[in-house]
C-alpha cells in the first residue's frame, strides 16, 4: 500500500507533454478535431455610418452621467419598461462641446476627420430608433401621446398593487404557465430583455463619458493639434462600435490545448483571441444531445453556472451556440482534478483528506443553495484551482431525473448481478483489486454509463423519490477511498462493485492498513457510516455535517483562508500540465468507449424534426456582473410587490 505522505507540499506529477501552452503553436492534432476559423470578415458599411460624437436621441435614456446615480436610475428605467407605466418626460441631457472644438470638428465638413464619415443627426436618429425600436416603442408611444388609457394612467405605486398577470387568463393558460419548461422560457425572457436594456443603456453611458473625458483631455490643443487626435478617438470608437454588434463565436477563440472529455463533448483550454482571456471551453455536439435525450441536463447545466456566484463553483464567462454544437467557456481550474490527485498519492494523509473532503461539502452545498442536487458527484467533479482550493465543475445531471437510458441500464445491470456468487475479500486484497482494475480496464473511469462507485442506492435504483442527501452519500465514499486507497464498494471486475452496491450493507466494512501506524479513528468512521448510510440514518442537512466531531477542528467560515496542502506549481495561467496528454496515445485509450459510442451515435440517422432551434432557447450568456446585480435587485423588488399586493 502506498504510505501517506505529511509532506505538506509534495505535488502530484505533471503531465510534461503539454503544460505551459502558447497560443504561436497548438498542438497539431486538436486544429484537426477543432479547426480553427478564419478572422471575422471586416464589418462593412457606407462612409456616412460612422460614430457621430454628438448626444443622439438614444441618449435619452441616460439620466445621469454619475455611474452610481446611473445605477439606481438604470433601474428605474427597468422598473418602468415592465410596467409600462408612464413616468414624467424623460430629460435629454445635452453635452456642451466646447464651441472651438466643435468648430474644428466641423469644419472639414466630414466631421470626425479624414477617413471617418459622419452621419447628420436625423439618419442616426432614425438608425437609433430602429434599433430601439422593439422595447422602447410602447413606452415612447405612451409618454409621447401622454394619454395611456386608464390602466396605465394610474400611478407608480397603485398600478404596481393592481397588477395582476392571471386577470385575462383562462384556467388552461394559467397552468400552462406554471409549467417548468414555460416557467424557464418566462426566466429566459426577462434576462434577454435586462441583458438588452443593460447593454443599451451602458453603451450610450460609457460612449458620452469617454467623449466628455476626451474633451476634457484635448481642451488645451490648438485647432491643428485636435483634427488628428479627434480622428484618432472617431477610429477607436468605430472599433469598438463594431465589436459591440458582432456575436461570439469559436472562431473567436484560440484553442491551445484538450484538457477534457466528457460524455457529451470536449473541454479545450482556450483563450479569447481579442481579450486573450484564458478559458475552459466545452464544446458539445447538439446532434449527439439530441440522440442522448440530454437537452435537459445541459441547459441546467447553463444555468447553474450562470447563477454560480460562489468560489465553490466554477463559473461561465460565456455560453454560446452555432448550427452544430453549444459552447460553455467557463474560467479554467488549472490543478487538474481530484482523480488525478488521488491516482498519483494513493492514500491521503488524514489530516489532507479533512481539508479536501471539508472543501467538497463546502462545493456541494454551494450548490444545494442554488437548489440543485448533484446526483453523480465523483472525484472527476472536484478540481483544484491555481491557489489549491476546490471547485464543483460538471453540473449536467443536476436537472432532476438521469435520462431514461442511462437509468433502464443501471437497473438493468443491478438485475443482473443479482445472484453473483463472490467470495469474501480482505481489504488489503480490495485496494489492490481496485488499483489493477484502474489500471488495466482504461475505459473504467470513462464507462458511458457512469461507474456506480459514488452513486446512491436509491439513485441506482431509480424506483424511488430522493433528496440532497444523495450527494452526501457520494461525499462519504470519496472520503472511504481517500483514507482507504478504493471506494467502499470497488469489486475485482466492474459487475462485482454493481453486486457489491446491490448488497451494500453486506460489503461496507472499516478499512484496515497494512502498516499499523494507520487505522481510521473512532469518529472518521462514525462520520462515514452517517454518510455511506440509508436515507433515515444519513445527516439530514449540512449543519450537522458541520458539527460533527470529525470537523471540529475546521474552521467552516473560512475555508479558503486555509493553506492547502498541495498547491499545483504552474508555468502560467495557460499551464495544462496537471491534465491528461490527449496527444498521447496511452492516456487516449482510456476513452476509447465514450469516443465509439459518440461516433455510433453520430453515425445514426439524424431526427431532424427534433433539431428545432427552440429546444436552445435561452443558452447564449455572457458574464456581466452588473447584470446579475440587477437580476437580483429585480427578484426583490418583485418580492416586495408580492408583499405591498397582499391584502
Ligand atoms: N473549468 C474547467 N477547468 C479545467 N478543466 C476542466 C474544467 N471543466 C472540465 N474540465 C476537465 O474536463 C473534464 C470533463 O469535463 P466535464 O466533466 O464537465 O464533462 P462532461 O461531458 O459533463 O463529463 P461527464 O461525461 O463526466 O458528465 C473534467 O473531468 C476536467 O478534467
Amino acid at each position: 500500500m502506498d504510505v501517506p505522505s505529511s509532506s505538506p507540499r509534495r505535488l502530484p506529477p505533471r503531465n510534461p507533454a503539454h503544460q505551459s501552452q502558447s497560443s504561436s503553436s497548438p498542438p497539431k492534432h486538436i486544429n484537426e478535431v477543432f479547426p480553427l476559423a478564419p478572422p471575422p470578415p471586416l464589418h462593412t458599411r457606407s462612409n456616412n455610418e460612422s460614430w457621430n460624437p454628438q448626444p443622439s436621441s438614444e441618449e435619452f435614456i441616460t439620466p445621469s452621467s454619475s455611474p452610481s446615480k446611473g445605477n439606481t436610475a438604470l433601474v428605474e428605467v427597468f422598473d418602468r419598461s415592465l410596467q409600462l407605466t408612464p413616468s414624467s418626460s424623460p430629460t435629454k441631457p445635452q453635452a456642451t462641446p466646447s464651441k472651438r472644438m466643435l468648430q474644428a470638428i466641423d469644419e472639414d465638413g466630414n466631421g470626425a476627420g479624414a477617413g471617418v464619415g459622419r452621419m447628420d443627426d436625423e439618419r442616426l436618429n432614425r438608425k437609433n430608433n430602429k434599433e430601439n425600436a422593439p422595447p422602447f416603442s410602447k413606452a415612447t408611444e405612451v409618454s409621447q401621446r401622454g394619454n395611456a388609457g386608464p390602466g396605465l394612467q394610474r400611478s407608480h405605486a397603485q398600478s404596481r398593487r393592481a397588477y395582476d398577470p392571471f386577470r385575462d387568463m383562462t384556467i388552461d393558460e394559467i397552468e400552462k404557465l406554471s409549467k417548468p419548461q414555460v416557467k424557464r422560457l418566462k426566466d429566459v425572457a426577462h434576462l434577454y430583455f435586462y441583458d438588452y436594456y443593460y447593454n443599451l443603456v451602458t453603451y450610450v453611458h460609457t460612449r458620452r463619458k469617454r467623449t466628455e473625458d476626451w474633451k476634457a483631455q484635448h481642451e488645451n490643443l490648438s485647432t491643428e493639434e485636435l483634427k488628428p487626435a479627434w480622428s484618432r478617438f472617431a477610429g477607436r470608437e468605430r472599433v469598438a462600435l463594431r465589436k459591440r454588434r458582432t456575436r461570439l463565436r469559436k472562431g473567436d477563440f484560440q484553442v491551445l490545448t484538450q484538457v477534457g472529455q466528457g460524455g457529451y463533448g470536449q473541454v479545450f483550454l482556450a483563450e479569447h483571441k481579442e481579450t486573450k482571456e484564458v478559458c475552459a471551453l466545452k464544446v458539445m455536439s447538439k446532434k449527439l444531445l439530441f440522440k442522448l435525450d440530454e437537452i435537459r441536463h445541459v441547459l441546467t447545466e447553463r444555468d447553474i453556472l450562470t447563477a454560480a456566484k460562489s468560489d465553490w463553483l466554477v463559473k461561465l464567462l460565456y455560453a454560446f451556440q452555432d448550427e452544430d454544437s453549444i459552447y460553455l467557456a467557463m474560467e479554467y481550474v488549472p490543478g487538474g482534478d481530484f482523480r488525478t490527485l488521488l491516482n498519483n498519492t494513493g492514500v491521503l494523509h488524514f489530516n489532507h483528506a479533512r481539508f479536501y473532503i471539508a472543501e467538497m461539502f463546502a462545493s456541494v452545498n454551494a450548490l444545494h443553495d442554488l437548489g440543485y442536487i448533484h446526483r453523480d458527484l465523483k472525484p472527476e467533479n472536484f478540481l483544484i484551482d491555481s491557489s489549491g482550493h476546490i471547485k464543483l465543475t460538471d453540473f449536467g445531471l443536476s436537472a432532476g431525473k438521469l435520462s431514461p437510458d442511462r437509468m433502464e441500464s443501471m437497473k438493468m445491470r443491478l438485475d443482473q448481478v443479482k445472484d453473483m456468487d463472490i467470495p469474501e475479500r480482505s481489504t488489503m486484497e480490495r485496494r489492490r483489486a481496485y488499483k489493477t482494475l484502474r489500471e488495466t480496464d482504461v475505459n473504467y473511469a470513462k464507462s458511458v454509463v457512469g461507474s456506480p462507485d459514488y452513486m446512491a442506492p436509491e439513485v441506482l435504483r431509480g424506483t424511488e423519490e430522493y433528496d440532497f442527501t444523495v450527494d452526501y452519500w457520494s461525499l462519504g465514499c470519496m472520503l472511504y477511498e481517500a483514507l482507504a486507497g478504493y471506494p467502499p464498494f470497488a469489486g475485482a471486475t466492474v459487475q462485482e462493485t454493481w453486486h457489491n452496491l446491490k448488497h451494500w450493507k453486506k460489503v461496507l466494512h472499516k478499512p484496515e492498513y497494512e502498516n499499523p501506524n494507520y487505522y481510521l479513528s473512532k469518529r472518521t468512521w462514525d462520520l462515514i457510516i452517517h454518510l455511506v448510510a440509508a436515507r433515515d440514518q444519513r445527516f439530514q442537512d449540512f449543519k450537522s455535517v458541520q458539527s460533527h466531531g470529525y470537523f471540529s477542528e475546521v474552521n467552516w467560515g473560512d475555508l479558503r483562508a486555509k493553506e492547502p496542502p498541495f498547491v499545483p506549481e504552474l508555468d502560467s495561467d495557460r499551464d495544462a500540465g496537471y491534465f491528461d496528454d490527449f496527444s498521447n496515445e496511452a492516456d487516449m485509450a482510456k476513452y476509447k468507449e465514450v469516443h465509439d459510442k459518440q461516433n455510433a451515435l453520430e453515425s445514426m440517422e439524424e431526427r431532424k424534426d427534433s433539431m428545432s432551434k427552440i429546444a436552445f432557447v435561452g443558452f447564449t450568456f455572457k458574464y456581466n456582473s452588473f447584470l446579475q446585480r440587477l437580476e437580483m435587485l429585480y427578484r426583490a423588488n418583485s418580492h416586495q410587490q408580492a408583499q405591498e399586493a397582499e391584502p
